[in-house]
């Protein structure tokens, strides 16, 4: 199997509070693993999935995320990872009110080459289909509920089809059919395409389901 996150961090400092985190935390996974992350609240499960999507780089460490060190990396590269091969569906990813869900699930598509958007619109209908979320694609974000806001961001996480998909509590705001409908989604890429998924989730049933169960402590 491919190794495609080499990640060692000593430590992760906030600045302005000094709080340190992930003190001298290892992963390595490996292409078309599923890892779910579980600790509890505060432990710095959000904070390792920013450093994992290159969200966030102020850091102490080292990092070789598809055999490159990031380090070594131009801002432009790793832009264009985050937009074309890594999916995040995290928490705070508000939707823009202002469009509606449809454009801003299509947002992604703004950069992408114009073969791979003519494919990713091509199966469009039958992804939205597929997350039961047809029926807001003309609704502004703030006129549908939070669950179906949680399943627009998983949309618009998932649409570019990337190499590894961050999930940040992808199922809390959601019913039991719902939570089924985006896990197994998430798992059908995961088989499909090979895709890397990593979750972090309080629920222990979801947790389960994944290769890997990483327990985060704190420290
Ligand atoms: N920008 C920031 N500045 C200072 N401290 C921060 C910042 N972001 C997060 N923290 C702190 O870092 C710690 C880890 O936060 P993080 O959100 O990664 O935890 P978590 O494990 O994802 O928590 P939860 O399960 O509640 O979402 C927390 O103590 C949090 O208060």
């Amino acid at each position: 199997m491919k190794n495609i996150i080499n990640l060692n961090i000593k430590e992760k400092v906030f600045k302005k509070t000094h709080l340190s985190i992930l003190n001298n935390f290892k992963l390595e996974v490996n292409a078309g693993e599923k890892i779910a992350i579980v600790g509890e609240s505060g432990v710095g499960k959000s904070s390792l999935l920013n450093i994992i999507g290159l969200l966030d780089t102020q850091y102490k460490g080292k990092y070789t995320l598809f055999g490159s060190l990031t380090d070594n990396l131009h801002e432009s590269k790793l832009a264009q990872w985050r937009n074309q091969k890594i999916g995040f569906v995290l928490q705070e990813s508000a939707l823009i009110n202002s469009l509606t869900v449809e454009d801003n699930i299509k947002l992604p598509l703004l950069y992408a080459d114009s073969e791979k958007k003519e494919s990713i619109l091509e199966d469009f209908e039958s992804a939205m289909n597929a997350i039961g979320i047809e029926h807001i694609l003309k609704k502004k974000p703030l006129d549908c509920s939070g669950g179906e806001r949680s399943r627009a961001v998983f949309a618009r996480g998932i649409i570019m089809k990337p190499k590894i998909i961050l999930a940040d509590e992808p199922t809390a705001s959601l019913d039991m059919k719902n939570k089924e409908r985006i896990v197994n989604l998430l798992f059908k890429m995961n088989k499909e395409f090979d895709t890397t998924i990593i979750t972090v989730t309080h629920d222990l049933e979801v947790a389960k389901r994944h290769d890997r169960i990483i327990y985060l402590e704190r420290g």
